[in-house]
């Protein structure tokens, strides 16, 4: 089955995204998703100049060996375009090996480890109050677990946190990175505050996550570590910049809560150290940008070793076709912990049909073979793209900040 075109389809039904296509002699075709928020482009253009003309002609079971050519045979290694690239091409190709054997990809990767697979959605709010309204109406909703951010007094925009009562944050709002201000001693007296409301009004059986977008050091991190442990969290995501692992071991050595990362990794050797030295419980490395599902099982694999288990980054700035793969993987993997829920809207998903739903705060894996995402090529033609930015962020006194 050799693979005779491949197509790189960038289409923005409200936000960008990156779809690889290859199709087979077979008549079979696969889709990848290989979109890296506010940078689409250095991927599609990666995509069409340096890979696709290297796959034509080259049999599309060999996945293994493609994944070996376009990682380990490139002079320039890793990095996340490399990598979005790399994935896009796996995924699209574990697609047409599971058609070709008539399965649901979970059954090709191993069968299920479970009926379903627990998501978390996103609460956030102007102020606390605000923010468990978020939680009450999810919880309504059926999730047993959800994501908590607020605003903070005396910070003007928080990442995160949607502009207006009820709507959702959008990652990349502007053109050109928006400017945020950030005060480091606000936050951390405030989080705790919020958690307590929480627990205070929901009690303890609801799972509650909280993502610091990487704003600390080490040293912070392990203080609001300390200040949130009452609360119980199921994780604590991102509290410093991770690119020195060793940040990790502070952090765990002073507190209980627990820690993921990896949403920014896009390879095993950006989350070994912390994974060996079990520095962390969590890891978030999606299926888009962390090599596919060759190279995230084998991060999966490793991880299990040292009790750390998967919680993939699941945002509206990973394509359906990303999310729908993910609920196979998180369908079959041993050491599945949770999947994170922002829903695509209307649009996107009519641009995306899928065949994965969801209910009960959970998601179930369809049984179509293949991933079960497909995309609408005529559809995606109607929205070009439009560049969007992520914003940073520089703390009261000018200095720029980290994400
Ligand atoms: O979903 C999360 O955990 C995020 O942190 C969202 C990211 O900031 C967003 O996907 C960046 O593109
Ligand atoms: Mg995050």
């Amino acid at each position: 089955m050799k693979i005779i075109d491949a197509r790189v389809i960038v289409t923005c039904p409200g936000r960008n995204f990156v779809t690889l296509k290859l199709i087979t002699d077979s008549g079979l075709y696969g889709i990848g998703d290989a979109t890296l928020n506010g940078r689409e482009l250095a991927v599609s253009s990666y995509l069409e100049e340096h890979v696709v003309p290297a796959l034509i002609g080259r049999d599309a079971s060999r996945i293994e060996d493609t994944w070996q050519y376009l990682y380990r045979g490139a002079y320039w290694r890793r990095g996340p375009v490399t990598m979005s690239a790399i994935s896009a091409v796996d995924m699209a190709l574990w697609d047409i090996k599971a058609k070709a054997a008539q399965m649901p990809l979970y059954q090709l990767l191993g069968g299920k480890s479970r009926e379903r697979v627990m998501t978390y959605a996103h609460c956030t709010g102007k102020d606390i109050d605000s923010c468990l309204e978020e939680v009450a109406r999810h919880v309504e909703l059926g999730y047993k677990a959800v994501r908590v951010q607020a605003g903070i007094p005396g910070i003007k925009t928080i990442y995160g946190v949607a502009k207006h009562e009820g709507e959702r944050y959008e990652p990349a709002d502007a053109d050109i990175p928006a400017e945020h201000v950030w005060s480091t001693e606000k936050y951390l007296n405030h989080v705790p505050q919020l958690f307590a409301a929480v627990r205070e009004r929901f009690g303890h059986d609801l799972h509650l996550l909280h993502d610091v977008h990487h704003r600390l050091t080490p040293i912070e991190a392990a203080r609001l570590g300390k200040a949130v442990e009452p609360y119980h969290l199921f994780w604590l995501e991102d509290c410093v910049p991770a690119e020195n692992q060793e940040s990790l071991r502070l952090i765990r050595e002073h507190t209980t809560t627990p820690l993921a990362i990896g949403e920014v990794f896009n390879s095993i050797h950006d989350c070994r150290e912390m994974i060996q030295n079990q520095w962390i419980d969590y890891i978030r490395t999606p299926l888009t940008h962390g090599g596919g599902i060759t190279h995230v099982r084998r991060i999966a694999d490793f991880a299990s070793l040292y009790h750390v288990r998967t919680g993939f980054h699941g945002p509206t700035d990973l394509s359906p076709v990303c999310l729908g793969a993910a609920v196979h993987f998180d369908t079959w993997v041993p050491n599945f912990g949770v999947q994170e829920h922002m829903p695509h809207d209307a649009l996107t998903d009519s641009v995306f049909p899928h065949d994965y739903r969801f209910e009960d705060g959970h998601f179930l894996v369809g049984e179509s073979p293949g991933h079960g995402v497909d995309i609408d090529e005529e559809a995606a033609a109607k929205y070009p793209f439009k560049r969007a930015s992520l914003p940073v962020n520089r703390l009261e006194d000018g200095t720029l900040w980290h994400w």
